[in-house]
């Protein structure tokens, strides 16, 4: 295993700042999985219509870079990439109009592209030893997957401890059961998961259980104080 022990973009500080509001003003963000473009933009207006304000669509599937393209026409959306394990998907996803791109795991050179680009980076870390290397390159916003099976909050509050100051993103066995656990943690400055974006109400086009499913997890954050 190694690591690269760079020094971070000249944009990191200021990416680092804006990435806590963003989360601030979205503490919950879907993981969009979607076959084509429209279907993105179906997604999006349903979120948006749930009060979901945010969208992080992943390069699992071809149709990543063309989706994030057009979600861009839904108002109130701010889209950012998932998924994204290389630089060649960095590149993709900023000119398709990422503002955001997660990373399932941490990569050195993934984050150096992003914050080269100027856009925020939001790489994953599931033990101290990644979140040393994240800080290096003046990461602030770690986050942590997949959450639960690495010990969710009662993790997260340890991995705080050593590290005051960076800021969570659990994503990975989140739902609305146990969201109001992890919103409840200040350390947590959002929580991702794929909930009330399922591949099967997506396939079916059922755009109106998004937007339950949408309204019912941004009733449990306000529950929370965001
Ligand atoms: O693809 C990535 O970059 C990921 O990090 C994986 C997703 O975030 C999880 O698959 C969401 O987890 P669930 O909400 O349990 O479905």
């Amino acid at each position: 295993m190694t690591r690269t022990t760079e020094t971070p973009g000249p944009n990191a500080s200021t990416a680092s700042s804006s990435l806590t509001a963003l989360l601030a003003a979205n503490p919950v963000v879907p993981v969009v999985v979607v076959d084509s473009a429209q279907d993105g933009v179906n997604v999006g207006k349903a979120l948006v219509a749930g009060g979901i304000t945010t969208a992080e669509v992943t390069f699992r599937t071809a149709a990543g870079a063309d989706a994030i393209r057009a979600m861009q026409e839904v108002e109130g959306l701010t889209v950012g990439a998932g998924t994204v394990i290389n630089t060649a998907q960095v590149e993709a996803a900023v000119a398709a109009g990422a503002k955001y791109i997660v990373s399932p795991g941490f990569s050195a050179d993934v984050v150096r592209a992003t914050q080269d680009a100027g856009v925020l980076s939001l790489p994953a870390c599931s033990d101290a030893s990644w979140i040393m290397a994240a800080l290096e390159l003046g990461i602030d916003t770690v986050k942590f997957f997949p959450a639960s099976v690495n010990g969710g909050v009662p993790a997260i509050k340890a991995l705080s401890a050593a590290f005051p100051g960076l800021g969570f993103v659990p994503t990975g066995g989140v739902n609305a059961d146990n969201l109001a656990d992890y919103l409840s943690v200040d350390v947590i400055r959002a929580c991702g998961g794929s909930w009330m974006v399922k591949k099967d109400l997506v396939a079916a086009g059922d755009w109106e259980q998004i937007t339950r499913l949408s309204a019912q997890a941004i009733a449990i954050a306000k529950e929370c104080g965001r």
